[in-house]
């Protein structure tokens, strides 16, 4: 669980495959989100588990529970090892989520890892009180959200690191805080608002990093993952 998370955000199988051939065979925490998924479809954690890699598929169900409950009961049979959804869509989504995971988990198999999203790294605190609505402090809805995902059921978040520390005081420290936005210093943040170096992210009680830019577009991707391997400090 707590090597970096490296984000493969890559448009198709043969750029993945291709990046990852340059990591020596090395067994990865690799995370697979909509851009790959959409356009390879479920065989693709097929071959990422035959390589020997754990992953989290990072699809962010957001919808009615009904369809929610539904679609991870699908999403438990490729036997990846941690999901997510939106914390937004509320407690009785999150709970049919769960309900949904565990009635596809095949027999003797671990469930996957359940978290929510509380607000996205790319979101600032002026944009979340202007478009959506929330007047409260960022760090107030994030803690919210935790707290709803935790009553939920939920394993843990994705929140920024920036917030790690304040649920892990609410919440406890066995509560997953899987946290992107992390940048190796001098990189630039891109669209992520809500960004730390791989250092601070462990010193401020981070559970999991996701880096996807700062290793995927790096000169040399394998010396960036190491960089990031040992500022974060964790196997
Ligand atoms: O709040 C969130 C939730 C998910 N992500 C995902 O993490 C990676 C980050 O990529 P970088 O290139 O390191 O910025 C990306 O796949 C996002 O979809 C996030 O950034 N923030």
């Amino acid at each position: 669980m707590h090597k970096p998370i490296i984000a493969l955000d890559f448009p198709s199988w043969e750029d993945t495959r291709e990046f990852l051939q340059g990591f020596h065979g090395e067994p990865l925490y690799v995370k697979v989100g909509m851009e790959l998924f959409y356009q390879t479809g479920p065989g693709l954690i097929a071959s990422l588990k035959e390589m020997g890699h754990d992953i989290f598929l990072d699809l962010k169900l957001h919808d009615i529970p009904n369809t929610v409950r539904q679609s991870m009961k699908g999403l438990a049979a490729l036997d990846v090892n941690m999901v997510n959804v939106h914390a937004a869509g509320g407690s009785e989504m999150m709970e049919a989520a769960l309900e949904g995971l565990d009635a596809g988990t095949r027999a003797g198999r671990e469930r996957p890892a359940l978290i929510a999203v509380t607000q996205l790294t790319s979101t600032s605190e002026t944009q979340m009180q202007k478009e959506q609505g929330i007047l409260k402090p960022l760090r107030e809805s994030v803690l919210d959200y935790a707290a709803l995902a935790y009553e939920s059921g939920l394993d843990g978040v994705v929140c920024s690191a920036l917030e790690a520390r304040d649920i892990m005081d609410r919440i406890g420290a066995a509560f997953l805080k899987v946290t992107p936005g992390i940048r190796l210093a001098g990189d630039g943040a891109s669209d992520q608002k809500r960004v730390v170096t791989p250092e601070r992210a462990r010193e401020l009680g981070a559970t999991a990093i996701v880096v996807g830019r700062s290793i995927t577009k790096a000169a040399d991707p394998y010396t960036a993952y190491l960089k990031v391997k040992q500022q974060w400090g964790k196997e």
